[in-house]
């Protein structure tokens, strides 16, 4: 294997890693794969011939059926011939193709957008107009990539003429649009109007050009514009290296270098090469400048060399590694979201305009999901978070509904969104992978009574953030147990916007005028368990779960979760002396659930009992189907062991046999089977094949295991092999709602349980009025 050629400052480490990374396990970073299946004679027959050609001939009455039958309205092709890769120049299509698959992954994973990376060998205007336009037929979109100026602008030009599908070259609007979010904001906090602004710009290729072009339709002045390429300024009457587009900006001058009009400048726009900003020219710039060293991978100057020179700096690059990251992956994946799904024919400037408006928007709102930049500082509107991060799921929530709306009010939607809520909805679930499975539990807890979730780590950072997401949403009156003034001390760092009393209700652990009462009520539970009264007062003060179980206890909370620090055995001990168990069960168990792209699957009992009877067993899966309910699905239980239908004879295959007895004769209108193998319980074909008459059918979504070691090593090993998302632990049997979280647990997570413990404390209320 050749090594790379150094590239200029990036660390040997880095590239070695990457090398590895873009070598194995396999090469490249993608794959097709098939949405439909593919398994036997018949769907041979509708996939292709004979059937193929029913769909081929509704096309060919009607083309726009393509966007029904065909992959195409999702597709988009990321082209390039490889003329200005990066910062890395001309080095052809072939070397270009990591970054174009880079692309296609990135507008996969971040928007669901499917693509085909195409390199083409076609360094002339005509040769890549020719080439590019005859791929219409097959996507919904053209993303050209890293072509060099000035043959970038005519090749757009023509085939935006000439194509019915958006054509959109991602280094020159993509990078303009979030290039001008960040402007918009970094000028916003230095106090300054772009009407008045100085900019002076390193290049004046694709992306400079594109990205001034933009600003001066913002109101930037182009008198106020100064550009500079590789023979220094663009000046009226210069001979060579010009064309038509740099000419806009020409400035008349005798003095010729960067270095001569960097006075006084607001903002240093850098889209050139490597080190082409010096250290010492900073001091001549105004007040807060704004430097913009986006050059990828090695910027115009490395920030802790701009910030050396300028503390009032605010600095972006185009890499990941330092705060505000200004690259056009912020963009590009939800420009075209918004553009395919309302089938618009070009991406024109009302919809560049409001995905800067979103982006720049996006930066303002509290994060929650993403909490910490490169640094771990927490991000909050300000010099080092002026746009959000790439990882931020709402991106797509924002930009793809404002690009879509502005194409259907241009004109330009084929298929304007008819229901803008159903479509927020379908991009919500894309961007949180739990929103289809816990859309249920959402809408009931949004449809009870509000209730009142305590938190015994109210002064954990996730915990805020979930508690601030749960008084917006409407799902919950949070009560945090904490000191009011590191809380409020948080709050304040962490921008968060909600208020003691207004939003929320603190317990304040060091001082609680119910405190004298709790610990009495503590004493009733623990007296005759060796905890003597002074102990009792300790506790009372220092553990925050025996804190929410006893306010769950005496109804000042509706449900408690705990959990994000310390051992699980631990929480769950406190919970069983406190609030206990409910009368039907005789012990608590816990439900892991694991949402994947093949959708939802229940894990039980994952962290309470290592070796359960057959009654407990027995209980478990009923309780489980119970709250499997609750996520609006029937469970399909399968009892899952080393022995399939009877084939081994050993203690745990015979407690699963003996729980499997007791389940049916309990519930007997819950779909289960076993004991069987794991393959078996998630194959219908293979369990038809061993049990022809199984009770179980299609596959199960909730597996019962034989032990604690079990379930809890089978989902920990299948939540990592699927990338899935963990919902729980469930805790099963608690008299009242009460989870315990695992300390691993996100902010996202902390809201789902939440949510989860409203519909429960909803349940239990009812089942009281109806006792009554
Ligand atoms: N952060 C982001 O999102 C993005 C960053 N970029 C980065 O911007 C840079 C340019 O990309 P792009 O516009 O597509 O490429 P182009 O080839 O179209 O433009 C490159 C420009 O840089 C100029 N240049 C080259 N060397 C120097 C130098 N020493 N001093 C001043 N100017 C110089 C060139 O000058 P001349 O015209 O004389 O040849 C040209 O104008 C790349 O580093 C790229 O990675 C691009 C897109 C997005
Ligand atoms: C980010 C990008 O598109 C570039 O550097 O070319
Ligand atoms: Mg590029």
């Amino acid at each position: 294997m050749s090594e790379p050629k150094e590239t200029k400052g990036a660390g040997e480490d880095l590239q070695q890693q990457a090398l590895f990374y873009h070598r194995y396990p396999r090469a490249g970073k993608l794959e097709i794969q098939a949405i439909k299946p593919l398994g036997n004679q018949r769907d041979l027959a509708l996939a292709y011939s004979p059937g193929v050609g029913a769909p081929c001939i509704a096309i060919h009455d009607n083309p726009s059926d393509a966007a029904k039958y065909t992959s195409r309205s999702n597709l988009v092709a990321v082209i390039s011939n490889g003329t200005a890769v990066l910062g890395l120049g001309n080095i052809g299509p072939l070397a270009s193709k990591p970054v174009m698959e880079g692309k296609a992954v990135l507008f996969k994973k971040f928007a669901g957008v499917d693509v085909f990376d195409i390199e083409i060998d076609a360094p002339t205007i005509d040769e890549m107009v020719s080439t590019i336009s005859a791929l219409e037929p097959t996507f919904g979109g053209v993303n050209l990539e890293d072509i060099k100026a000035p043959e970038c602008f005519e090749v757009e030009r023509i085939l935006r003429e000439k194509m019915q599908i958006p054509v959109f070259h991602d280094d020159q609007h993509g990078t303009a649009i979030i290039v001008a979010a960040a402007i918009l904001n970094g000028l916003e906090l230095a106090g300054k109007s772009i009407e008045n602004v100085k900019i002076v710009a390193s290049g004046a290729g694709a992306a400079a050009l594109a990205c001034l072009n933009l600003l001066v339709s913002l109101g930037a002045k182009r008198e106020n514009i100064w550009v500079f390429d590789i023979d220094g300024l663009v000046y009226p009457g210069r001979e060579t290296n010009m064309d038509q587009w740099k000419a806009v900006y020409a400035q008349e001058s005798d003095a010729h270098a960067l270095a001569d009009h960097i006075e006084g400048a607001d903002v240093f726009l850098g889209l050139s090469v490597a080190g082409a900003l010096k250290p010492a020219l900073l001091k001549q710039m105004a007040e807060k400048p704004m430097i913009m060293a986006l050059a990828n991978p090695v910027p115009e100057i490395m920030p802790d060399l701009a910030r050396a020179e300028r503390e009032d700096a605010m600095i972006c690059t185009g890499r990941s590694d330092f705060p505000n990251q200004v690259n056009n992956v912020l963009c590009f994946p939800y420009i075209f979201r918004g553009a395919l799904d309302c089938g618009a024919r070009t991406i024109n400037e009302e919809m560049k305009m409001a995905a800067v408006r979103a982006i720049a928007g996006l930066a303002k709102e509290e994060v929650w999901e993403v909490p910490h930049s490169s640094t771990g500082e927490p991000l909050i509107f300000g010099p080092d978070y002026l746009i959000p991060s790439p990882f931020d799921p709402r991106l797509i929530l924002r930009i793809a509904p404002a690009v879509a709306k502005a194409a259907a009010e241009s004109g330009v939607a084929e298929r304007p969104i008819e229901d803008h809520e159903a479509y927020y909805d379908h991009l919500n679930r894309f961007a949180f992978r739990s929103g289809l499975v816990m859309k249920p539990v959402f809408a009931a807890a949004k449809a009870a009574e509000p209730k009142r979730v305590i938190f015994s780590d109210g002064e954990d950072e996730r915990v805020m953030r979930a508690a601030q997401v749960l008084i917006e949403e409407g799902i919950s009156r949070p009560i945090l147990i904490g000191r009011p003034n590191v809380l409020e001390t948080r709050m304040k760092r962490y921008g968060l916007r909600m208020r003691p009393q207004e939003d929320y209700d603190i317990i304040n652990p060091e001082s609680d005028s119910r405190f004298r009462e709790y610990v009495d009520e503590y004493l009733s539970f623990v007296a005759r368990k060796g905890v003597t009264p002074d102990r009792a007062r300790t506790i009372v003060r220092t553990n925050t779960t025996v804190i929410g179980a006893l306010a769950v206890k005496r109804g000042d909370a509706d449900a408690l979760l705990c959990g994000v620090e310390g051992r699980f055995d631990r929480h769950l001990r406190d919970i069983g002396n406190i609030i206990g168990k409910h009368e039907d069960v005789r012990d608590f168990s816990s439900l892991g659930l694991l949402i994947s792209n093949r959708g939802a699957t229940f894990f039980a009992d994952t962290h309470v009992t290592y070796c359960p009877t057959p009654e407990e067993i027995a209980e478990t899966t009923i309780q489980s189907a119970r709250a499997v309910s609750r996520f609006g699905m029937a469970a399909k239980a399968a009892l899952v062991s080393h022995s399939n239908f009877g084939s081994r004879d050993s203690e745990s295959a015979t407690r699963m046999r003996e729980a499997l007895a007791i389940i049916r004769e309990r519930m007997p209108d819950l779909e289960v089977d076993g004991e069987m193998h794991g393959d078996t319980a998630i194959s219908d074909i293979l369990r038809k094949r061993v049990m022809p008459n199984s009770t179980l059918s299609g596959e199960a979504n909730l597996l019962i295991f034989p032990s604690l070691d079990a379930a809890h090593i089978t989902m920990t090993v299948v939540q990592s092999m699927l990338d899935a998302l963990h919902v729980g632990p469930i805790l099963l049997g608690s008299a009242l709602p009460a989870h315990i979280l695992s300390p691993s647990v996100t902010s996202r997570g902390i809201v789902n349980m939440a949510t989860l413990a409203v519909v429960e404390a909803d349940l239990a209320q009812e089942e009281r009025r109806n006792a009554v």
